[in-house]
């Protein structure tokens, strides 16, 4: 997975900052807001809406689940929304693909705006450009793995000739050759979500949503189920949402990462970004645990090169995770130079390095900038 910084990006919609100027994110969310409760359109606009969950609810008998949440997703990317129980993801997933409807705001996926087309309109756009991977896998148990993993191509309509011909595809890309003529019932819960990625991915969708696919799954096969979606990501490159409430979890797989807390939006960045300038104590203390030198890049802890700097030693790329720079670094007898399109952006020396790495040892100890 790609670290990338957000350095560049808009400060009104959070956006990944490398997506070429004109091209189309794939997802692109503006003021949603799902309040539940009688008469919750009428609080949007009101004084009310600026009162906390907690006050709104005492006042209105509303609960605002998702509050005014905006952001873009580019092609390929993998968006990573994450929070603790109650912090509005599952909602605002569901906002995301219209299994609920918003009180207010717009999502527009590859252009089309599916906060107001019409349900039949919906309805293919589920089929064509939507694929969701469920916490309890949500298989069909009276239909073999083939059968399951064919299910949305059935629903579209293909010839059985060509869901056969995908569906085997996809059951041989997520390792579950042989099984094809297995019942759900008869898979372990890792292998059952195989199956549920193959059915998301048979339908070959603009995005793929899941959530919190691997919470009822084993430590270790969660592991492995995340190894699964980097490696399955690095093979189709396809845009993912992906929920969580596990922040390893969503610095092993996001691009970025947008974290909630009581349905609104904390700080959306880079893992790197979220660790080295965590927007609030809550942020602060989410990331207190987080490894930082395998997170944090030689971008966030390089200086400005002064005229005493040698510029002898090695060059490296700012996006470099500091635990891959600390062996070269440290080797050298002069500070790394970080150099970013053939011009030197900074300086990294042996402090900076272990001031990152021995915080590890030392919790509590201030990293980054
Ligand atoms: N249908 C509903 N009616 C009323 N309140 C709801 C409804 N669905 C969710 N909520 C409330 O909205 C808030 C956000 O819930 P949501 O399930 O989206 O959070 P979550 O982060 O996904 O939590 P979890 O991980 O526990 O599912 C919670 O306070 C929840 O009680």
């Amino acid at each position: 997975m790609t670290i990338r910084t957000t350095d560049t990006q808009s400060p009104d919609i959070p956006g990944a900052p490398d997506a070429a100027a004109g091209s189309q994110p794939a997802l692109k969310v503006e003021g949603l807001w799902k309040i539940f409760g009688a008469k919750a359109d009428k609080i949007i606009g009101s004084g009310d809406a600026e009162l906390s969950r907690t006050d709104l609810q005492a006042k209105t008998g509303c609960v605002a689940a998702v509050k005014d949440i905006s952001f873009e997703v580019q092609p390929g990317e993998v968006f990573v929304i994450m929070g603790l129980s109650g912090s509005g993801k599952s909602t605002l997933v569901r906002l995301l693909n219209r299994l609920i409807e918003p009180t207010d705001g717009s999502v527009v996926i590859n252009g089309e705006e599916i906060t107001s087309v019409s349900s039949g309109k919906l309805r293919d756009m589920r089929r064509r450009h939507m694929a969701m991977v469920f916490q309890h896998f949500g298989l069909l148990p009276h239909r073999k793995v083939i059968d399951n993993v064919a299910y949305g191509l059935e629903v579209r309509g293909e010839s059985k000739a060509e869901r056969r011909r995908r569906a085997q595809e996809m059951v041989d890309l997520v390792g579950l050759s042989g099984y094809e003529n297995s019942f759900p019932d008869q898979l372990s819960g890792g292998m059952q979500q195989r199956v549920g990625l193959a059915r998301a991915l048979a339908v070959d969708p603009q995005v793929l949503f899941f959530d919190e696919p691997f919470s009822a799954l084993d430590p270790l096969i969660r592991r492995d189920m995340q190894d699964e979606i980097v490696r399955l990501h690095h093979e189709v490159g396809k845009t993912m949402v992906f929920i969580t409430h596990d922040l390893q979890e969503a610095i092993k797989l996001g691009d970025r990462i947008l974290i909630m807390r009581d349905g609104e939006m904390v700080q959306c960045g880079t893992a790197a970004e979220i660790v080295a300038h965590p927007a609030d104590d809550y942020v602060r203390d989410f990331v207190s645990e987080v490894p930082k030198g395998h997170v944090l890049t030689l971008r966030y802890v390089m200086q400005p090169v002064r005229p005493s700097d040698s510029l002898e030693g090695p060059a490296m790329d700012p996006d470099t995770v500091v635990w891959k720079a600390a062996r070269a670094a440290l080797a050298s007898a002069h500070p790394v130079r970080v150099v970013e399109n053939g011009e030197l952006i900074g300086i990294v020396d042996d402090e900076a390095i272990l001031r990152v790495v021995v915080a590890e040892e030392e919790p509590g100890t201030e990293t980054g900038e």
